[in-house]
């Protein structure tokens, strides 16, 4: 099933998980070899992302050499993976475990390596299974919008979701 998309008109009740970190505080990665978050992940984004206030999130990404895509800027894909795992996080701070169902991003200008990115994220609404997540990046130096995303994330089961894939899936976590 896919779709564009488009926030429902009346979103489900949502609360903030009286176990989400802090305003200001990391979420702790879900596992070391995430590509997104894992510490351990060979070349993967080290992102981080940090709670904050209502159901918001922040993180930052430094533009390294190795996300070339065109000459001196960042590679669309290697933007897009950052997004997932920015938009796929914030939803725990509704203590929401999802997948990613769709993901849409608009490139808005150029972004240099050796910058380093700003992400605003924030769940926009619930309804069902399905959390409407949105999200924008700015550079340090400007207040300009770099490039937004868009995305429908799934609530899952984890442990039913992941068993058939990895035998050690009870070792994610919120
Ligand atoms: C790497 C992830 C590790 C997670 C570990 C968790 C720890 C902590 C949690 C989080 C922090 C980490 C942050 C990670 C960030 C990165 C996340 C990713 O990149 S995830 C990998 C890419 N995504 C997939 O691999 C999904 C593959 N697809 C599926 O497995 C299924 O299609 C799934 C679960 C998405 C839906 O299947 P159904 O059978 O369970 O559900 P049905 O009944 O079809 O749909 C339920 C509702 O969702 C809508 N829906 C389903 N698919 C949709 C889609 N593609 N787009 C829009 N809506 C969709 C349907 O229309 C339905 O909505 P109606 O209630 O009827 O209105």
């Amino acid at each position: 099933m896919s779709t564009n998309f488009s926030l429902p008109d009346v979103s489900d009740p949502m609360e903030r998980h009286p176990k989400a970190p802090a305003p200001g505080d990391p979420f702790r990665l879900h596992h070391d070899l995430c590509h997104g978050c894992g510490v351990n992940a060979p070349g993967g984004l080290h992102v981080t992302v940090y709670a904050g206030e209502g159901f918001t999130t922040t993180a930052e990404m430094k533009v390294e050499e190795w996300m070339l895509g065109g000459p001196g800027v960042i590679h669309g894909g290697v933007l897009t993976a950052a997004f997932d795992e920015v938009l796929g996080t914030t939803p725990l701070i509704i203590g929401v475990p999802v997948v990613t169902g769709h993901l849409e991003v608009d490139f808005l200008k150029p972004i240099p390596i050796g910058s380093t990115l700003h992400f605003e994220a924030e769940v926009a609404a619930k309804e069902r299974r399905k959390v409407f997540v949105r999200a924008v990046a700015r550079l340090d130096d400007s207040d300009e919008p770099v490039a937004t995303a868009s995305a429908i994330f799934i609530e899952i089961d984890l442990r039913k979701h992941y068993a058939k894939y990895y035998d050690s899936a009870s070792q994610s976590r919120l």
